[in-house]
């Protein structure tokens, strides 16, 4: 039953979800009405949408954080919590101020979800974690520095090798380039890419920055009146006739991002 959605090539089913909060005297926020989508197994999936569209919830749903108020969220055939109850780590996700634990080294904090589990021995933990720094483009030598001693490319490249450090085939990413100079940007862009390429691994992530959308989405699904308005590629979806769509690809940073796709 797990692996049924998995052999079919979805990741990730979500069906007839929504999401309430309250906002007192008897008020409710909807923030997901009946929304439906599917994420493909290894593709990279962008969700645009305005600020408070529901994304950050989404993923945060997809990674078993946060509750829905109804229907179904389901990470290789199963309920999210049940998962990461099992201890099956599905999902890794590098959030959006991934701050790491400003006590621990770099090693640490990458080793940290790992040793939680309390089942390998040091030395095993310790090995795991520098396979992990290295596959960021970090080399040992980082190893036992200090959070407050790293450039924001080196801690979000850490943060992300912590995300990674129990193999999971599917990643979260939460504005991923947010808040690094376009070199460090690109730089994480290239890095992005080149494991999803080599790990196989699929990638949901909330972008606000048009550069890395065009950049690294193979889809990109668009939030606006509490659901998903348009799924598809670039050319796809900024070909559907919205407010919000016309606005955030057609208005001026868009168009110019735009211009760079492959045609
Ligand atoms: N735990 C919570 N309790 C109450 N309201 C919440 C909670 N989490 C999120 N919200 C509300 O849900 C809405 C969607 O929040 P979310 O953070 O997912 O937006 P977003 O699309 O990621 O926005 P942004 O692009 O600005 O980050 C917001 O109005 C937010 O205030």
């Amino acid at each position: 039953m797990i692996h049924r959605l998995h052999e079919r090539g979805t990741m990730v089913e979500i069906r007839g979800l929504w999401t309430e909060f309250p906002r007192g005297r008897g008020q409710v926020q909807v923030v997901h009405r009946d929304l439906d989508l599917d994420i493909r197994r290894g593709e990279i999936l962008s969700l645009v949408g305005g600020s408070g569209t529901g994304k950050t919830v989404l993923l945060r749903q997809i990674l078993g954080l946060q509750a829905l108020t109804r229907g179904t969220v389901r990470v290789l055939g199963a309920p999210p919590a049940e998962l990461s109850a099992r201890g099956a780590a599905a999902v890794g996700m590098l959030f959006q101020h991934g701050a790491l634990f400003s006590a621990f080294s770099v090693l640490e904090n990458i080793a940290f979800p790992l040793r939680e589990l309390k089942l390998l021995p040091d030395e095993l933990i310790r090995d795991a974690a520098l396979v992990k720094l290295q596959m960021v483009g970090l080399g040992p030598e980082h190893a036992h520095k200090m959070p407050a001693n790293l450039s924001g490319g080196m801690i979000k490249r850490v943060a992300l090798a912590r995300a990674l450090i129990m193999d999971p085939p599917l990643l979260l990413l939460d504005e991923p380039t947010a808040g690094l100079d376009p070199a460090a940007s690109d730089s994480f862009c290239e890095l992005l890419r080149g494991l999803h390429r080599e790990l196989g691994l699929t990638v949901v992530m909330v972008t606000h920055d048009l550069d890395t959308l065009f950049d690294l989405s193979t889809r990109i699904a668009v939030l606006a009146d509490q659901r998903v308005i348009a799924l598809g590629s670039a050319r796809e979806v900024m070909a559907v006739d919205h407010p919000f769509i016309r606005e955030y690809f057609l208005g001026g940073r868009g168009h110019r991002a735009a211009l760079a796709l492959p045609s």
